[in-house]
C-alpha cells in the first residue's frame, strides 16, 4: 500500500514512553501519515511543542478513571511514587472505553501500543492492525519479558552470559517486583497476540537479543532504530546553562541526570553531592529534590554551597538533556541509563558512567559496559548503597587522561558512535519500517 494510512498511538502513561512515540510520530507525519495520539489530558501541554506536524498528529485526550489507591490528580507516572504505578496501571485499563469509542469513531488503520494489551482483542473487533511497539531496549524484553523466565532471571537461550543481574541488583529487583507481575502479564500478552512487533532500536547494538525475541514469539521483529529527534527543530539551550558551560574547557564538565522518575533518599542524594565534591571537576547535577524535601536547597549537605562555588551547581528541575550533552565544555554524563539517556549518551561525545536504578536500567548498564564496553559502571554496596568514593572513582576512571580503561572505552565509544552516525542509517531503518507496515496494509 503506497497510500497513507492513519495510525492511533497509545502509549503508557509515562513520559519515558510518552515521549518516543512522539518523536515516532512526527517521523510518520514527515512522510504524510496521519497519527492520532492518545494521553493523559494533563500531559498534552507538555508535549505540543515535540509535535512538529501538528496538521498529521492530532492530541486526543483521555480522562484518567478514580481508581482506590491513585492520588485524584495523578496522570502520569511522573506524578506519583513508582510503588503506586500499579494503580495508574489499572486506571488505564479502566480507559477502555474511551480508547473503544475513538477507534469506532475516527476508524485507524492501525493502532500502536506497548501495555494496555487489550488492545489487541480491540484491533480484532474492528479489523485494525495493532503494533506493540517497545520503547524498552531489546535486552530488557529478552531478559525479562519472554515466556520462560522469571524475575532476575533469563529464559532458557537468552543470549548473553554478560547481561544478567548480580547479587548486588537486589535493590533494582525489588523495586521490579512491585510491578513484576502485572507488567509481565501486560507485555508478553501484547507480544503474542498482536499483530506486528517493533522495538526502539538497533541490531548494531542489540542484534541478538532482537532475534532471540523474534525467535522466541515466532514472528518478525521490526526495528525502528533510536528515532530521536533532530535537535535543531526545538529550542536553543537555556541562557543560563550556556553562561555557567562557557566558562569551563572543552571535554571538562561532568554532568549527572536520572531521567524522569528517580528520586534519591536524602542521605544517598547528600552522599551524591559530595561524591562531586570529592572529584573536583566542574559539574552539573540535575536531580529531582530527594524525599521529604520540597526543594534542592534545604536537601544540599552543610556548607557544600560554598566550597563548591564557581565550580558546581546542583538543579532540582529540568534541564535540556540532549542539549547540555552537545554542549562542547561537558565531557562525562554519570546518567541511570534509562533507554533514552542510553541513546542520547550513545550520540554525544561524552563518556559515560552508569549508575542504574530500575530493573531495565541495570541490564541496559550491562549491555553497555560489559558487551560493549563503552562505559563504566559505579560500585554499588549489597544494599544498594553507593559511596562517595566509588562515584568519584568511576568518573576519575574515564575523566583522568592517563587513565588505560579510560582510554579503551573511549576508543570503543568512538568506534560505536561512527557506526551510529554512518549516514543514512537511522533513516533506513525508519524509511523500511514505514514501508513494512504499508506492506502489510495492502
Ligand atoms: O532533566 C531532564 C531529565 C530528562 N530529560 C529527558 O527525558 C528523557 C528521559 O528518558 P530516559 O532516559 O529513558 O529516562 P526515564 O524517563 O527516567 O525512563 C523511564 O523510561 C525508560 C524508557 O524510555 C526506561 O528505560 C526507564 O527505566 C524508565 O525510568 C530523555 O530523553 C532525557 O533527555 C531531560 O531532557 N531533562
Amino acid at each position: 500500500m503506497g497510500s497513507k494510512f492513519h495510525a492511533f498511538m497509545f502509549p503508557w502513561f509515562a513520559f519515558g514512553h510518552i515521549t518516543p512515540y512522539l518523536h515516532l510520530a512526527n517521523k510518520l507525519a514527515e512522510k504524510g501519515h496521519r497519527v492520532t495520539f492518545l494521553l493523559p489530558k494533563k500531559a498534552q501541554k507538555h508535549l505540543e511543542h515535540l509535535n512538529h506536524f501538528p496538521q498529521n498528529i492530532a492530541f486526543h485526550p483521555l480522562t484518567i478513571p478514580h481508581v482506590n489507591g491513585l492520588p485524584p490528580s495523578a496522570e502520569t507516572t511522573s506524578d506519583i511514587p513508582i510503588s503506586l504505578d500499579k494503580f495508574l496501571s489499572e486506571a488505564m485499563d479502566l480507559t477502555r472505553g474511551q480508547v473503544e469509542a475513538a477507534v469506532q469513531t475516527l476508524r485507524p488503520n492501525l493502532i500502536f501500543f506497548d501495555f494496555a494489551h487489550w488492545v489487541t482483542e480491540l484491533a480484532k473487533d474492528y479489523m485494525i492492525k495493532s503494533v506493540c511497539y517497545i520503547i524498552l531496549s531489546a535486552t530488557t524484553i529478552a531478559h525479562t519479558l519472554v515466556p520462560g523466565g522469571e524475575l532476575g532471571l533469563p529464559p532458557p537461550g537468552y543470549p548473553s552470559t554478560k547481561v544478567m543481574y548480580r547479587d548486588n541488583d537486589a535493590h533494582a529487583l525489588a523495586t521490579l517486583s512491585i510491578y513484576y507481575k502485572r507488567v509481565y502479564h501486560q507485555i508478553t500478552t501484547g507480544l503474542k497476540s498482536c499483530d506486528i512487533i517493533s522495538i526502539r532500536t538497533c541490531k548494531e547494538i542489540e542484534g541478538k537479543f532482537c532475534d532471540y525475541i523474534a525467535s522466541q514469539y515466532n514472528r518478525k521483529v521490526l526495528l525502528t532504530g533510536p528515532v530521536l529527534p533532530e535537535l535543531e527543530k526545538g529550542e536553543p539551550l537555556e541562557e543560563q546553562w550556556i553562561h555557567f558551560l562557557n566558562g569551563f574547557g572543552p571535554g571538562s564538565v561532568v554532568f549527572f541526570a536520572l531521567g524522569s522518575q528517580i528520586i534519591l533518599e536524602k542521605d544517598q542524594f547528600q552522599e551524591l553531592c559530595l561524591g562531586f565534591e570529592l572529584l573536583g571537576l566542574p559539574f552539573l547535577v540535575a536531580v529531582k529534590p530527594p524525599k521529604g524535601a520540597s526543594t534542592i536547597q534545604e536537601a544540599l549537605p552543610e556548607g557544600f554551597e560554598e566550597r563548591v562555588k564557581g565550580r558546581g551547581v546542583v538543579w532540582g528541575g529540568w534541564v535540556q538533556q540532549p542539549l547540555v550533552l552537545s554542549h562542547p565544555s561537558v565531557g562525562c554524563f554519570v546518567n541511570h541509563c534509562g533507554f533514552g539517556s542510553m541513546w542520547e549518551s550513545l550520540m554525544s561525545d561524552c563518556q559515560i558512567v552508569l549508575i542504574p536504578f530500575l530493573g531495565d536500567q541495570v541490564l541496559n548498564t550491562r549491555l553497555m559496559t560489559e558487551e560493549l564496553k563503552v562505559s563504566v559502571e559505579v560500585v554499588r554496596e549489597k544494599t544498594g548503597w553507593f559511596s562517595k568514593e566509588s562515584l568519584s572513582d568511576a568518573v576519575r576512571s574515564v575523566m583522568d587522561k592517563d587513565s588505560k580503561h579510560g582510554k579503551l572505552v573511549r576508543r570503543n565509544k568512538a568506534k560505536l558512535k561512527d557506526i551510529l552516525v554512518s549516514p543514512g542509517l537511522f533513516t533506513s531503518y525508519e524509511d523500511k519500517f514505514v514501508e513494512a507496515l504499508q506492506e502489510y496494509l495492502v
